[in-house]
């Protein structure tokens, strides 16, 4: 098991009260003030090398802004205009072997749905930005972007052990010590127990440093070859497009569940003294902010403008919730889609492992929630979006089931119980499907309340209105049940695909980066 993990003499003190502005990470930083700019901006365009350029020659009368989310189950592309008219929005599948190579399904189907967008689109398109599923986490080679190891994904819990080795390290109670937590997916890496053995025999094939979790020590003995680099899924995606892998970038909301705090905008003290720490994505931007433009090659083989700006990312709840564009305290995004997440516009952070709860910072404001398993996963378990149409229309929210379930997909649930062992519980089944859907839609109902109720216990906003966002939105009988058990205002968001927030970050990036040249914003 992982050996002794380095902790700084007085950790217990240093991890509850003392966390400083940790410099850069170890490993040589992105050149922080200077964008990637690369050498093709036409001459006369290029500014001074300390911001993005979007060259005024290229820049399209009407400037478009594309957002991406790669969810649960699929991916979709959402072009807006300046004034947040979509364009055009497409949606694709993984495939059905997506599972055997995912960092390669999602390659293509990024590479897919840009390419499905009408030329005329994609030659106006000033800027770009992902959102990608919470935690799923991918190991690379820093230099091309290669994965050493299959990505983990958002939900995989990992082995306790590996749970108790980020309890030592983190403070008491720290998102980042969840079983699903990036943290806890790079421990697995890094002590290589479970299935995060054979990378480090790929990097060394790659001829990388590989730092080793005795003493962090390189053990390539040539100090000048990088060590690998951890991204998330929404940062990976990000760079394929932007061609900076270095030092590695990524953003405040993705970053959470590493250890990464949004309120110093840096990583602690006690995550960058650990040996793994040139692991960490050097950069850390707030989601929409410009990161880079186009490398070449990608503007070449996408019809995307040479200039077109790649902006910081951010999760895919947290797009739902810029998309449904609740603006007031006490207000939330419930995102019904494969999975249940829960964002609350709160003026107060709050933050407990223990129960999955974590605040994310977007902006000033602060969005607390969690995420639990239960969800259209598992409605998708029994029925297609066909039969659900079919059924609802014979659902009765006045007359409660009764039959009490807990709706999960599989063994393990993270919010509002941190349980990587709790039990789905969706027996007995009635002969009649809409009474079995009924009971199903009450299940996540019931854990969504429940997971309301823990954010007030402990001290967020009062919730005043839900809006939700994802599939289940556009159940009229779920919203019912739901309501009645929420006790509040719920209703279906005007837009509430992820990756139309998705696309008003890459609007804010834009506007960003064109005040930062002193050009007219077009607000
Ligand atoms: N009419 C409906 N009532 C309830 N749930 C629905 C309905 N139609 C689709 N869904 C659910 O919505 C989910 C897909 O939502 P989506 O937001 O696309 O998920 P994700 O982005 O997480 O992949 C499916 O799991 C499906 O069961
Ligand atoms: O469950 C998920 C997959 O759709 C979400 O990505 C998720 O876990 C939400 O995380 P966050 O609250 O960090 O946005």
């Amino acid at each position: 098991m992982p050996s002794a993990i380095t902790t700084s003499p007085n950790s217990v003190t240093q991890r509850s009260t003392l966390i400083s502005r940790v410099p850069a990470v170890r490993r040589p930083p992105l050149i922080q003030t200077r964008l990637i700019i690369p050498n093709n901006i036409p001459f006369g365009a290029a500014q001074a090398a300390t911001s993005p350029v979007i060259s005024t020659a290229t820049a399209p009368n009407h400037p478009l802004y594309l957002g991406l989310d790669f969810g649960t189950s699929g991916a979709r592309a959402a072009v807006i205009d300046d004034d947040g008219r979509v364009v055009q929005d497409v949606k694709m599948g993984y495939g059905d072997n997506a599972a055997a190579d995912w960092a390669g399904a999602w390659k293509r189907v990024l590479f897919e749905l840009i390419g499905s967008l009408d030329q005329s689109v994609r030659s106006s398109i000033t800027s770009v930005a992902f959102d990608g599923t919470s935690a799923t986490a991918l190991l690379i080679d820093p230099r091309d972007g290669a994965p050493l190891a299959p990505p983990k994904l958002y939900n995989e819990a990992q082995a306790k052990d590996i749970v108790a080795a980020a309890k030592a390290i983190a403070p008491p109670a720290h998102t980042a010590t969840a079983a699903t937590s990036t943290l806890c997916k790079l421990l697995t890496w890094w002590y290589g127990t479970g299935d995060g053995g054979n990378w480090r025999q790929v990097a060394s094939e790659r001829g990388l440093a590989l730092p080793s979790p005795g003493s962090g020590v390189y053990d390539s003995g040539v100090t000048a070859l990088p060590p690998p680099l951890l991204l998330h899924q929404a940062d990976w995606l990000a760079a394929l497009l932007h061609g900076v892998y270095d030092s590695g970038v990524t953003d405040w909301n993705n970053a959470l569940k590493l250890g990464y705090d949004p309120e110093l905008e840096s990583y602690p003290s006690w995550l960058m003294e650990q040996p793994f720490a040139p692991l960490l994505p050097a950069r850390v931007v707030a989601p929409g902010a410009p990161v880079a433009t186009l490398e070449r090659r990608v503007a070449g083989e996408t019809g995307l403008p040479l200039d077109c700006l790649v902006c910081g990312g951010t999760t895919d709840s947290i797009a739902a919730f810029v998309a449904a564009g609740v603006t007031e305290a006490g207000q939330a995004v419930t995102s019904l889609g494969s999975t249940l997440a829960v964002k609350l516009l709160s003026t107060t952070r709050v933050d407990d492992a223990a129960y999955g709860v974590y605040s994310h910072r977007l902006g000033d404001v602060w969005l607390v929630g969690g995420a639990s398993n239960s969800g259209g996963a598992v409605l998708r378990r029994f029925f297609t979006d066909q039969q659900l149409q079919e059924l609802t229309p014979r659902l009765d929210p006045d007359r409660p089931t009764g039959l009490n379930y807990y709706p999960l997909p599989s063994p393990g649930e993270r919010f509002p119980v941190a349980d990587p062992d709790l039990q789905p519980r969706m027996v007995p089944r009635p002969d009649d499907d809409a009474v079995f859907l009924q009971g199903l839609l009450e299940g996540i109902s019931q854990i969504e309340a429940a997971a309301y109720s823990r954010l007030a216990a402990m001290g967020a906003s009062p919730l005043k209105e839900v809006v939700t966002a994802g599939g289940g939105a556009v159940n009229p009988k779920w919203t019912a049940i739901r309501q009645r058990l929420l006790g509040v205002p719920v209703r279906a968001a005007e837009q509430g695909e992820a990756c139309y927030g998705a696309a008003l970050l890459a609007r804010q990036g834009a506007r960003q980066a064109a005040r930062k040249l002193g050009l007219t914003a077009s607000e």
